[in-house]
């Protein structure tokens, strides 16, 4: 079995390896042993456990899921060439990483939270040569897409990156909505879940335009709603969204 090496055991890392457990030999580099114990008992299998400090990447396939700000702190703790590196850190450029980390091949990776149920939607991009290894990699917790640059790695970090949150807000206002109307909390939780379940699968085979048409009859309830989201700008907020967030991923 080959071995994955994690730098960094947060949410994202153990998402990933997740996916990876049965195909691969997990490692996990961090700063606490009492944190990698943990992510051990989570991730439900052995795993190699090892400190940041001195840690040689020299060979290694590594998953680089520490924070945008810890870049150059990590950099210094660890040594040696690392065979690649699959770097998880929103806008963070292949420029920074390689000047900092100095691995024969460098590849950005953008999943998302869904990762931890087998769903990410994962954009990539960085050393071709890499790519098909990228894709089957990546490809363990989800859905991958190769881009050809960075510019577009930072809108997909502004669009499936940050999108559960996005979503997040419209579900929880959705069920909000409901019990406004008087439904209780739990049953509106409940068709809130059905509703999206549903979308998720219709979304994939159908254009959103088409799918509204389908639903909405001439005067009847989903025109009344729909007015509403058009009189709070939710078109408007959510291309500013995607705007906001990729501008922001150009900053980290
Ligand atoms: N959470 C999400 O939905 C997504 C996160 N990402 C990226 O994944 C990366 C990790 O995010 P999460 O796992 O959510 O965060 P997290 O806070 O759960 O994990 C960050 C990890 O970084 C390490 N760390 C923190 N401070 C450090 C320091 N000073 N020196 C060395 N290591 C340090 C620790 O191992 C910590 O567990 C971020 O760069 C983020 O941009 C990418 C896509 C989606
Ligand atoms: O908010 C963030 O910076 C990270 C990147 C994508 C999702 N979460």
């Amino acid at each position: 079995m080959k071995t994955i090496t994690f730098i960094g055991n947060g949410n994202m890392a153990l998402s990933i390896a997740k996916g990876l457990k049965n195909s691969y030999k997990i490692e996990v580099v961090g700063r606490n042993l009492e944190k990698l114990e943990k992510f051990e008992k989570e991730l439900g299998v052995d795993i190699e456990k090892a400190l940041m400090d001195d840690f040689s990447v020299e060979d290694k396939t590594v998953i680089f899921c520490v924070k945008p700000a810890n870049v150059e702190e990590v950099a210094t703790r660890i040594n040696g060439k690392a065979r690649v590196i699959y770097s998880v850190l929103a806008g963070t450029s292949l420029q920074k990483l390689r000047q900092n980390l100095h691995p024969h091949a460098l590849i950005r990776a953008m999943p998302n939270l869904a990762a931890s149920v087998g769903m990410s939607m994962t954009t990539l991009t960085g050393d071709e040569e890499f790519k098909t290894e990228a894709q089957e990699l990546l490809g363990a917790i989800g859905t991958t897409l190769w881009l050809g640059s960075e510019k577009e790695l930072d809108i997909a970090t502004g669009l499936a990156g940050s999108g559960p949150a996005y979503l997040a807000l419209i579900a929880e206002s959705l069920a909000d909505g409901a019990v406004k109307q008087g439904m209780k909390r739990a049953d509106a939780m409940v068709v809130m879940r059905g509703l999206f379940a549903g979308f998720g699968e219709l979304i994939q085979d159908i254009h959103p335009a088409l799918l509204k048409d389908g639903v909405m009859s001439p005067g009847g309830t989903t025109a009344a709603g729909y007015g509403a989201l058009e009189d709070g700008n939710v078109r408007a907020a959510c291309i500013s969204a995607v705007e906001r967030a990729y501008k922001r991923a150009t900053e980290l």
